[in-house]
């Protein structure tokens, strides 16, 4: 299904000389990925937690989920809640790593043990993700990561995301092992048919996880 009535034919990221146009379209599918989101409730948002975390393929973790270190994010908003996808890394002895967003913009990240650790960040007029206290680690961080699960409002056929328009994912991605898959989470409604507008920055996801189910993309 698509967000947009607009279909754009490139298979790859756009060049520089297309980058307003490509921005605009970002900004009006965020705008009705949002809108179409507020419909949602905190039941259906629970619910659809549960559901993500029994779809998500624990093969991923590899042999020794112990030795793995995944990099997730906290569920804020309308966001499909992760807490019980992260319980069940957790539970699995994986090493959890969430984003620590200081003033807002920064890349940081916090070793997550335990999702009742989390508190809320106090940005007035901001929603933010709750976030563990304790030490913030640098964004290179994230190269000590064997997997990356990270929000997204769309994901197109290739695993491009689109995402809330501040880059942070682009530039803490740039940061990851080479080899380290990325898996886009969304609402079902928001895989889309058709290739969303890109940028030379846009970094794909390896595959999407609903909580419909897991679909893999690439690689
Ligand atoms: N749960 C979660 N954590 C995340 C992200 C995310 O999208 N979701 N991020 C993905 O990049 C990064 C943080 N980036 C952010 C970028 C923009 C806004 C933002 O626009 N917030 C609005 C309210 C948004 C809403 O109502 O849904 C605000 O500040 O008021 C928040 C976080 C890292 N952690
Ligand atoms: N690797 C990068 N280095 C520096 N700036 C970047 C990088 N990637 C993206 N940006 C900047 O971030 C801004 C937002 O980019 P874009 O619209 O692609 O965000 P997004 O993909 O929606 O967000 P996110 O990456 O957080 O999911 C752009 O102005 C872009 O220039």
């Amino acid at each position: 299904m698509t967000l947009h009535g607009e279909s754009f034919e490139n298979d790859g990221p756009s060049s520089a000389t297309t980058a307003a146009p490509v921005r605009e379209s970002k900004e009006t599918l965020r705008h009705s990925a949002l809108s179409r989101r507020k419909r949602t409730t905190a039941a259906e948002r629970m619910a659809a937690g549960e559901a993500l975390a029994l779809h998500f393929p624990l093969p991923l973790l590899g042999a020794d989920p112990a030795t793995m270190s995944v990099a997730a994010y906290v569920s804020m908003g309308t966001e499909v809640e992760t807490r019980p996808l992260l319980t069940l890394l957790l539970d699995r002895g994986c090493t959890v790593m969430v984003p620590r967003l200081g003033s807002g913009r920064d890349i940081g990240w916090s070793v997550l043990t335990d999702v009742t650790m989390l508190r809320a960040v106090d940005q007035p007029g901001h929603l933010r993700p709750d976030e563990p206290i304790g030490r913030i680690l640098p964004p290179d961080a994230l190269s000590q990561c064997g997997l990356v699960i990270a929000p997204a409002l769309g994901v197109d056929p290739r695993g491009y995301r689109l995402g809330r328009g501040a880059g942070w994912y682009d530039r803490a991605l740039a940061l990851r092992r080479p080899d380290c898959p990325l898996i886009a989470v969304c609402w079902p409604w928001e895989v889309m048919g058709e290739p969303l507008p890109t940028e030379n920055h846009d970094v794909p996801a390896d595959a999407v996880l609903t909580p419909e189910g897991y679909r893999r993309l690439r690689r």
